[in-house]
């Protein structure tokens, strides 16, 4: 059986895309996403997502690691997600949207998706490090020259000795000016550095803001893959109104068989 499929990217995070609204796709199959998302044995990407019907929304997104699992929230996914409904005449510039974390609104502008994110309210700031969950829980580390650093050594130490056994992401980041922060990110669930993690990035924009090192509400962060923009409101210790901004892009479509 064939089934089609669409790949898209956003920042250099990048999906397979499966329109499953009439059931094509079997999803109790960890096993077929993980081959699919292999790089050298399948399609490659970093996750796998299946647009379904939802009723309290205009779509629902599942979405899945490359290593085959069901993932927390994909922020990065979810841009991508909205750009796909676009493309298949689900939405016009306005989406209202299912995840694992809850309802999601966004709005499209050619390829520029802005996403809001779920409000966060726990922020645990440690002596050289912050944890805060932005739909997926992510461990926030500031580091000397980023460009350098051994993000695949150290994050893998860190998501698997700190985290137990659900682990987290983690993000290592480098101030660039009052405004700007690169960051790179170990990605549970693909056990690897990826080029961008919209969830992490997020969580970078708010912690750096819990922690003074930006008084912004308009944070951009720098990944491998792009730059992306983060917004959002501050009232008493909860952040919310927070929006992923940046770029969703469909780069070839194909059919896979199952
Ligand atoms: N790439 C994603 C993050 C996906 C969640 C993560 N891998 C997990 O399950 O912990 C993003 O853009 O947010």
């Amino acid at each position: 059986m064939t089934v089609p499929f669409y790949k898209y990217q956003g920042t250099g995070n990048d999906f397979i895309m499966i329109d499953n609204r009439q059931s094509v796709f079997y999803k109790n199959n960890a096993k077929l996403v993980s081959t699919l998302c292999d790089r050298r044995f399948g399609i490659g990407a970093d996750g796998l997502i299946l647009l379904e019907n939802d009723a309290l929304s205009h779509f629902k997104m599942v979405y899945f690691n490359a290593d085959g699992n069901e993932g927390s929230m994909c922020g990065n996914g979810g841009r991508c997600t909205v750009a796909f409904a676009k493309y298949l005449d689900i939405i016009a510039d306005t989406a209202t949207f299912t995840a694992v974390d809850g309802i999601h609104e966004a709005t499209i502008d050619h390829d520029r998706v802005s996403l809001q994110m779920q409000e966060v309210s726990e922020i645990r700031v440690k002596p050289d490090c912050l944890f805060l969950d932005t739909g997926s829980p992510h461990h926030v580390q500031l580091v000397k020259g980023l460009a350098d650093f051994e993000v695949f050594a150290e994050g893998r130490k860190l998501r698997y000795g700190l985290y137990g056994k659900s682990g987290s992401n983690i993000n290592f980041v480098e101030q660039l000016d009052d405004t700007t922060f690169a960051v790179r990110t170990y990605e549970r669930g693909v056990e690897n550095e990826t080029l961008s993690c919209g969830t992490g990035v997020t969580a970078v924009a708010l912690a750096m803001h819990k922690t003074g090192k930006t008084k912004v509400n308009v944070v951009t962060v720098k990944t491998q893959g792009g730059d992306l923009m983060v917004e959002f409101e501050q009232n008493g210790g909860t952040y919310r109104n927070i929006h992923l901004i940046g770029p969703a892009k469909q780069v070839f479509k194909g059919e896979v068989t199952c």
